[in-house]
């Protein structure tokens, strides 16, 4: 017979890493100064995955489970104890207990935004200051369930949610069209894809950055020439300063 976990272990955290300050380099909130909480574990496997390190099993025992007060003083020790924007990531942080570091955070002034597939909704995403939804196209060879999609929009009532889509090729474009036709609501923001992720056991830092820039001008001439006024075309800042370098 397995053993029975003790309550405790329910609520804790698994922790890939925690680092910062740095700016949040992509999306709504590019240009934050913010603290990275990224959680160990995906129910994903996306075929150009950036944080293989915080998804593939192979680096399960680099993971720390932790209490919702050991990430807070951890974030409070990398702040300098000044209240600042928490970025959860993961993997795919909704897989975790994240609702007591949300409440112990806000206590102390910290913002939260969360950064997800859209794939589990929590009950707790309501508490989020930003809910960032970014579902998977068809380059990643994933299949977007759009019943629990929509329960994760319907659970971040209260908080901002954006749309952020990935897209590699024309055939992801076509689909983040019709997505975002689907989500008017949503504000949205594009963003290219990076072919180079570090592959498992290897921390190097080198994106095929002539590849992601070309990547970025095409997609910026696609949306023009659609007249495509509401998207918001962004780099992924920190790729383009620092490469797929981990903890920055
Ligand atoms: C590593 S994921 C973790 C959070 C969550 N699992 C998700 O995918 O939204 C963080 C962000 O990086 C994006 N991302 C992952 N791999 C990427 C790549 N190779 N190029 C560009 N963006 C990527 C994801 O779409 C997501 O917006
Ligand atoms: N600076 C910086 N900005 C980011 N925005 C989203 C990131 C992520 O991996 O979730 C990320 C990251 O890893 N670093
Ligand atoms: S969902 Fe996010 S963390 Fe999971 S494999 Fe895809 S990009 Fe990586
Ligand atoms: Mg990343």
């Amino acid at each position: 017979m397995g053993r029975i976990p003790a309550m405790s272990e329910a609520s804790l955290i698994r922790v890939s890493e925690i680092f910062g300050p740095t700016i949040q380099g992509e999306g709504a909130l590019i240009g934050v100064p913010t603290v990275f909480v990224r959680t160990g574990g995906c129910d994903y496997r996306c075929d150009w995955c950036d944080s293989l390190h915080a998804v593939d099993s192979a680096y399960r025992a680099t993971w720390t489970p932790m209490t919702a007060q050991d990430i807070m003083d951890e974030v409070a020790r990398l702040s300098g104890g000044q209240p600042l924007l928490v970025s959860l990531s993961g993997g795919n942080p909704a897989i975790q207990p994240l609702a007591e570091v949300i409440r112990l955070g806000h206590a102390q002034g910290y913002g939260f935004a969360l950064e997800t597939q859209g794939s589990v909704a929590q009950g707790w995403f309501s508490d989020l200051d930003m809910l960032v939804l970014s579902p998977k196209p068809p380059s990643s060879k994933m299949q977007v369930d759009w019943d629990a999609f929509d329960a994760c929009l319907a659970a971040g009532q209260g908080a901002d949610m954006v749309l952020k889509i990935v897209i590699f090729d024309e055939a992801d474009y076509q689909w983040a069209r019709d997505v975002a036709g689907r989500y008017p609501q949503l504000p949205l923001f594009l963003q290219p894809g990076n072919h180079t992720p570090p592959p498992p056991g290897d921390d190097s830092a080198t994106v095929d950055q002539v590849g992601v820039d070309a990547r970025m001008r095409w997609l910026v001439d696609r949306v023009m020439q659609d007249k495509w006024y509401q998207a918001r075309v962004l780099p992924q800042l920190h790729v383009t300063l620092w490469g797929n370098k981990r903890g920055v």
